[in-house]
């Protein structure tokens, strides 16, 4: 199943940030968005998600299909390893809660309380998550963030083994996850009318 996206314009705090974004992304494939900080990455993953109305445009998935991993984690902080996994498994009802500890290397802490667990840690968790939402549409938000040189290399492995699945993802990404991937500049997407200083340019905003 594709994902195609149609004449998006999404918005943030009440400004359309982004206009005219298209793109189809296949199964078994996946696309890299790429822009400066504040372009609108988030904003974008966001409205395809279904967290927030589009301004405009179509968007051919339901986001019951889609898995969204954001910037935070969203563990319970007194819950195991284990049982933050298997909470989500129950949620989505469907996958090994033991195959995704075993594929984020997990194992060793699978008891452990996640308010226990150290920064990486809590990030492979989170990602850990994705596998038991036996949803084909990945949707990650600066995924890698925390995370050292094998835990990247751990989930670009993770990425692919989804995609040679027949899944697909969409990843905010400033690192090289080694997938063999296209990339959305959205820069060419910027919203025309966007105000002055709603980007992180530092020298274009208005703080009076
Ligand atoms: N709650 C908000 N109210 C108003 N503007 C916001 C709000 N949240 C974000 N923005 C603005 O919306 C724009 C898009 O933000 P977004 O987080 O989507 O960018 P991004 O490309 O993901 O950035 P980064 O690479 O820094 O993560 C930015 O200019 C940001 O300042």
């Amino acid at each position: 199943m594709d994902l195609t996206v149609t004449d998006l314009a999404c918005a943030r705090g009440g400004v359309t940030v982004l206009e005219r974004v298209g793109f189809t992304l296949g199964a078994g494939r996946a696309l890299i968005l790429r822009g400066p900080n504040g372009i609108g990455k988030t904003t974008l993953l966001r409205t395809l998600a279904g967290l927030q109305p589009a301004v405009a445009g179509r968007i051919s998935m339901q986001p019951e299909v889609i898995a969204y991993a954001a910037h935070a984690d969203g563990l319970k902080a007194t819950l195991t390893v284990t049982e933050n996994l298997s909470f989500w498994a129950a949620v989505y009802g469907t996958r090994d809660v033991a195959a995704a500890v075993a594929r984020m290397n997990l194992g060793a802490l699978a008891d452990r309380q996640a308010q226990n667990l150290s920064a990486g840690q809590k990030r492979r968790l989170g990602l850990a998550r994705l596998l038991v939402t036996g949803r084909p549409l990945w949707m990650l938000d600066e995924p890698t963030v925390s995370l050292d040189a094998a835990s990247v290399a751990l989930f670009g492995d993770v990425v692919r083994a989804h995609l040679a699945e027949g899944g697909s993802a969409l990843i905010a990404t400033h690192i090289d996850l080694g997938l063999e991937a296209e990339v959305l500049d959205l820069t060419p997407f910027r919203a025309e009318l966007r105000p002055e200083g709603t980007d992180d340019d530092p020298f274009g905003g208005d703080f009076a």
